[in-house]
């Protein structure tokens, strides 16, 4: 497993905007999707291309395209929805998949109660879209489910992490093929396994209470 975290002012600007706990939905959501663009500007740097002929008005020349099967992009539900639209403007032809999966606030345990995506997932490159990683619980079983269906390259982008949960996922996935982008990894998780200064819960801000 490799982690980078994107050490950039505008992404250290908008994620402070982020935080701030008197930032509106409206503006939380805006602010989402202009990191992820971000980030997925380096998560995608090691992306499978191929050489390309083409004409321009003047010559003909070499350029590069994706290579087939294109890109598949699974975000985890409902947090990882707010990262979709920043994703596929960067990437408009990957294919996108669903993962609904959700932690108990008491036990912590993960339940995964959605998934829309292709059966055989041999030779695909994943990125996979979840903007905390607190524990590692829910980032772990998913990566583990997509392993179950050949995945064999996966890359996770968040927006944060704690150490706790990156730990989680190191020892859990230690020699795989999985890189884990992030624009920040924070101190540490409080005794409700938040991620500590964080951002509160990411798909409450997005979208409201889920209760
Ligand atoms: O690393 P973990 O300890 O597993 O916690 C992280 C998970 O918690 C949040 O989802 P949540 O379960 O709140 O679901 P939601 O996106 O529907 O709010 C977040 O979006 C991650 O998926
Ligand atoms: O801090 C946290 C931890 C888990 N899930 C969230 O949305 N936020
Ligand atoms: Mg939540």
């Amino acid at each position: 497993m490799r982690t980078l975290v994107v050490d950039h002012p505008l992404v250290a600007h908008k994620l402070t905007v982020l935080r701030d706990k008197n930032t509106p939905s409206p503006v939380f959501r805006q602010l989402a999707e202009e990191l992820v663009t971000l980030l997925a500007y380096e998560a995608t740097r090691e992306v499978r291309t191929e050489p390309v002929t083409i004409e321009t008005p003047v010559t003909t020349t070499v350029g590069t395209a994706f290579t087939k099967p294109t890109p598949l992009v699974v975000p985890i539900l409902r947090a990882g929805l707010g990262m979709l639209e920043g994703m596929v403007k960067l990437v408009p032809t990957a294919e996108v998949g669903f993962l609904g999966m959700a932690r108990d606030e008491e036990t912590l345990d993960i339940v995964t109660y959605a998934e829309r995506l292709p059966e055989d997932l041999t030779g695909r490159q994943v990125f996979v879209l979840d903007p905390m990683l607190a524990t590692g619980g829910t980032l772990s079983e998913a990566v583990k489910f997509l392993f179950r269906r050949g995945a064999s390259d996966v890359t996770c982008i968040c927006l944060l992490a704690a150490p706790e949960g990156l730990a989680r996922l190191e020892k859990g996935l230690g020699e795989a093929n999985v890189k884990i982008v992030l624009a920040s990894i924070d101190e540490r998780l409080n005794e409700k396994a938040y991620i500590v200064p964080g951002l509160g819960d990411a798909g409450d801000r997005l979208y409201g209470l889920a209760k």
